[in-house]
C-alpha cells in the first residue's frame, strides 16, 4: 500500500481507451517494435460497496453476471507492490487454480472460453489486491463500446479498468481527491506516474491471463494513452512528430481469439525459426520506417501527403508479413481488396484472424463507413468518481 493511502469507500467510474497497432503486431512478442495508439473507444468500469458479503460481477459485453459470498473465495495472495513480475498469473498452484475454476464454473457453465477468462482475470485481481481482513462486499460492473474480441483492445480496457479499480479500492494507489485544500495542492506527477505504473503492471497480469503470452503493448496504451512505439522489455518511446492520422477501420464481425493466434505464431516461430525470425526482422525494420518518418515530418523534411503515401506501402508490407505469419482472414482479404479498388490501403490490426481491418485515409477523403475515427496523440485514462450522486468533472491519474 502507499504510504498515505487507504482503503477507499467511495464508489468509482473507472474508463480506458481501446487502442490500433498500425504497424508491428505479433512481432512486438518477439521484442520488435510496435507503432500503437489509443482509441476514442473505452471500456467503463462502475465499483461501488454493498452492505452484504456478496462480491458480484456483472459482464454484459460476454453476458456474465456472477455472484460469490466473500467467505467462499481463496485466501488473498501476498501482494506484491514491488516490481515482481516473474511469475506467470497461469503458474498458480494447481489447488487455487481448480479453486478458481470451480467458483467460474458453478452451476450454469457453458463452457464460454469469453467468460471464463473475464472471471479468471477478475478474481486473480481480486485475491492479489484485496487486502486480507477486508470485508467490505462490493458490486463491479463493466460495459466497452469497444467491440469484444476485434483486435481493438478490448481485453487491454478491460485488464486496465478492473487493475486501476481495486488497486483504488484496496488501497494501494491514492486517488486525488477534490478535498484537498488549494494550498496544499503539490507537484503529484510522481504519484501520478507510481500509480499509472502499478495500474499497468496489474493489467499486464490480468492480461496474461486473457492472452497466456501478451507483449504488454495494448495494457500500455489503454494506461498510458497517446500514439508511442512499444518494445517489449523496454516500454514506451515517444513518436516525435506524430500529430494524427485519419484510419477506417472495418469491422470483419468474425471472431477470434488473441490467445489462440499469439499460440499459432509461437508454433511457428518453434518449427520455422529461419523462416519466421527475418520477418520478424522486416516487420522491426517497417516501424523503424515509420518512426523515422514522423521524425523527417516534424524536421520539415517529408510533406503529410508523403507521410501518407509512404505509410501506404508500409499498410501493405506488414500486411503481407502478418500472413505470412499466418494471421490473415478471407474476410480481412476481402476488405483489403474492396478498399484497393477505391486506391486505399488496409492492413489487419490487433491480433487478426477476424476482426478489425485499419485503412489509411488521406487528408479531403470521405469515408462512406460508419466506422471513422481520428486517431489522436492524446486519449489517456481517465478517471471519474461520482459524489453524492452526481458524477465529479472528470480528471486524470
Ligand atoms: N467488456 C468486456 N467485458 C468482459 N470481458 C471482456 C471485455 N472486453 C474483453 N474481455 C475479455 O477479453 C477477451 C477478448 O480478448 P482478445 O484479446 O481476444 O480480443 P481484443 O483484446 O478485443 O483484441 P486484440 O487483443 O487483438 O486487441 C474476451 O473474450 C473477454 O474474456
Ligand atoms: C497480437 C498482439 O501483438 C497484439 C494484440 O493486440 C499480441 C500482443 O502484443 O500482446
Ligand atoms: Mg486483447
Amino acid at each position: 500500500m502507499a504510504a498515505d493511502s487507504k482503503p477507499y469507500d467511495g464508489p468509482l467510474l473507472i474508463s480506458a481507451p481501446g487502442k490500433v497497432i498500425l504497424f508491428g503486431e505479433h512481432a512486438v512478442v518477439y521484442k520488435k517494435t510496435a507503432i500503437a495508439a489509443s482509441l476514442g473507444l473505452r471500456s467503463y468500469l462502475y465499483l461501488e460497496n454493498r452492505s452484504d458479503n456478496v462480491i458480484h460481477l456483472e459482464l454484459p459485453d460476454v453476458g456474465l453476471s456472477r455472484s460469490w459470498n466473500l467467505h467462499d473465495l481463496p485466501q488473498p495472495l501476498p501482494y506484491a507492490g514491488s516490481a515482481d513480475d516473474s511469475h506467470h498469473p497461469l503458474d498458480m498452484p494447481a489447488e487455487l487454480k481448480q479453486q478458481l475454476m470451480s467458483l467460474i464454473i458453478g452451476d450454469d457453465y457453458d463452457k464460454n472460453p469469453a467468460k471464463e477468462q473475464a472471471a479468471l482475470a477478475f478474481l486473480y485481481l481480486y485475491i492479489s489486491l484485496v487486502t486480507p481482513g477486508d470485508v467490505r462486499g462490493l458490486s463491479v460492473s463493466v460495459k466497452s463500446t469497444l467491440p469484444v474480441g476485434a483486435g481493438l483492445g478490448s481485453s487491454a480496457g478491460f485488464a486496465v479498468v478492473l487493475a486501476t479499480a481495486l488497486l483504488i479500492h484496496f488501497g494501494h494507489i491514492v486517488v486525488p481527491t477534490k478535498t484537498v485544500a488549494e494550498d496544499q495542492v503539490q507537484d503529484r506527477s510522481e504519484e501520478r506516474e507510481q500509480a499509472l505504473s502499478q495500474v499497468n503492471r496489474w493489467a499486464f497480469k490480468a492480461e496474461q491471463v486473457i492472452h497466456g503470452n501478451p507483449s504488454g503493448v495494448d495494457n500500455a496504451v489503454a494506461s498510458y494513452g497517446g500514439a508511442k512505439r512499444y518494445t517489449k522489455g523496454e516500454g514506451f518511446a515517444s513518436l516525435r512528430g506524430f500529430k494524427s492520422l485519419r484510419l477506417l477501420l472495418t469491422n470483419t464481425t468474425v471472431p477470434r481469439s488473441t490467445a489462440v493466434l499469439v499460440a499459432g505464431v509461437g508454433d511457428k516461430c518453434r518449427n520455422f525459426p529461419n523462416v519466421m525470425n527475418p520477418i520478424m526482422d522486416a516487420v522491426q525494420a517497417i516501424s523503424d520506417d515509420c518512426a523515422s518518418l514522423f521524425e523527417r515530418h516534424a524536421d520539415g523534411e517529408v510533406s503529410k501527403e508523403q507521410v501518407v503515401t509512404r505509410i501506404e506501402d508500409l499498410f501493405d508490407l506488414n500486411h503481407c508479413l502478418l500472413s505470412a505469419m499466418g494471421v490473415s482472414h478471407p474476410s480481412l482479404e476481402q476488405v483489403r481488396n474492396i478498399t484497393r479498388q477505391h486506391g486505399l490501403r488496409t492492413k489487419l490490426t490487433g491480433a487478426g484472424g477476424g476482426g478489425c481491418a485499419v485503412t489509411i485515409l488521406r487528408d479531403g477523403e470521405f469515408a462512406k463507413s460508419v466506422g471513422f475515427f481520428y486517431l489522436s496523440s492524446a486519449n489517456p485514462l481517465t478517471l471519474q468518481i461520482p459524489h453524492k450522486k452526481r458524477l465529479m468533472p472528470s480528471f486524470q491519474i
